[in-house]
């Protein structure tokens, strides 16, 4: 599946967070480690100030800073043709060859059109792999922020690893609220102080999500994750057909679909899944499993999700309907069974 003439993907990183969350204050510490000199970084800033300071005096040409708009929406034909150029710099040796790219997105980006455009465009989507989404939160403000703008709660949805920023002037109350929501929102994420965790640590790749997971309502209507898990090894088509059925039924619904899948023809080597709304990125071959759970793993976050409806579909393709049910139940609430109410809702 891997083409050995491709160049490999370069892994890149999206930062987000809310306004004034501290994504540049964290993004500075990162420039100035060196154990990140390889990276390169985009910043998105909102407004006519263009370049951000304080990057500039840290990276050169590495750095491009985007102004004037935001990044979700009137500045992703720009977005594509930034990280196009860079390419064609880093091919050309213009540039370092950067080993890794950080992406900054404005504190009021929606991160899900960002990422769909990286995973849509065809020559993007060869060069780059997502390999985190890393969302920023202030410790003080982030309980009231998060739940006062659906903005806010749809960056941290979407977050493989939420960074606490500010936790200096937060006191006990604020930061165990913010934590509390943090983990109704996204409980699968890793969660680390800003200020103390290594910078390669923030921006290293996520090959495999957490465990135990709970779906995690943060309120009516709101956004929720959900885990699927199985022991079996899936047939590559029994994979590609949940996949195809998740996608046509539960869309609109669907943020983003992660993690790892144990193939059946492939058992030593999980198939890594990163798919944001509709938009599925190829899925890729790790070499080996990131720890000894060879189980697959897949967590699917959404505004609306039904979890029993997630689970049965997914049960179905992985060769365990209802398997945790007697038998007379496990029959009659068989998803492949004919009946009206099915799993596609
Ligand atoms: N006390 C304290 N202040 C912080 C911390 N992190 C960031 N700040 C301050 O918070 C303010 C906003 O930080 P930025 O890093 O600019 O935040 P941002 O997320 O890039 O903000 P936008 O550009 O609006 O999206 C600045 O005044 C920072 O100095 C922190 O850990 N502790």
């Amino acid at each position: 599946m891997n083409d050995p003439r491709r160049p490999a993907p370069i892994p890149l990183v999206l930062l987000t967070g809310f306004l004034g969350a501290g994504k540049t204050t964290l993004l500075n510490r990162m420039l100035r480690d060196p154990a990140l000199a390889g990276a390169a970084v985009v910043v998105n800033e909102l407004g006519e100030i263009g370049v951000d300071h304080l990057l500039v005096e840290h990276a050169e040409e590495g750095v491009v800073a985007l102004a004037g708009g935001c990044l979700c929406c009137s500045l992703r034909g720009d977005l594509i043709v930034t990280l196009e150029e860079l390419l064609k710099a880093r091919d050309n040796g213009r540039i370092p060859p950067f080993d890794r790219l950080v992406l900054e997105t404005t504190g009021l980006a929606d991160p899900v059109p960002t990422l769909q455009t990286l995973t849509l465009h065809p020559y993007l989507a060869m060069r780059y792999r997502l390999a985190a989404v890393v969302a920023v939160v202030d410790a003080a403000r982030g309980a009231e922020t998060l739940a006062e703008h659906p903005e806010a709660a749809r960056q941290v949805a979407m977050a493989d690893r939420v960074l606490l920023s500010k936790t200096d002037v937060a006191t006990p109350d604020e930061r165990a609220a913010t934590e509390g929501l943090i983990a109704r929102l996204v409980p699968m994420a890793e969660l680390r102080t800003a200020a103390h965790a290594p910078t390669a640590a923030i921006v290293a790749a996520v090959e495999a999500p957490e465990r135990d997971l709970d779906a995690a309502p943060l309120g009516h209507g709101a956004i929720r994750s959900v885990s699927l898990e199985s022991e079996a090894a899936l047939t590559r088509g029994a994979y590609d057909l949940f996949v195809e059925l998740l996608r046509s039924a539960h869309a609109p619904k669907l943020l983003r679909l992660k993690g790892l899948v144990r193939l059946a023809d492939e058992p030593d080597r999980p198939l890594v899944v990163q798919g944001v709304r509709h938009v599925f990125a190829e899925p890729r071959f790790l070499d080996a499993w990131p720890d000894d759970d060879r189980r697959t793993r897949l967590v699917a976050i959404g505004e609306n999700l039904e979890p029993d409806l997630l689970a049965r579909l997914y049960a179905a393709f992985a060769g365990r309907p209802a398997a945790d049910t007697a038998d007379a139940a496990a029959l009659t609430a068989n998803p492949l069974a004919p009946r009206s109410g099915g799993l596609l809702g």
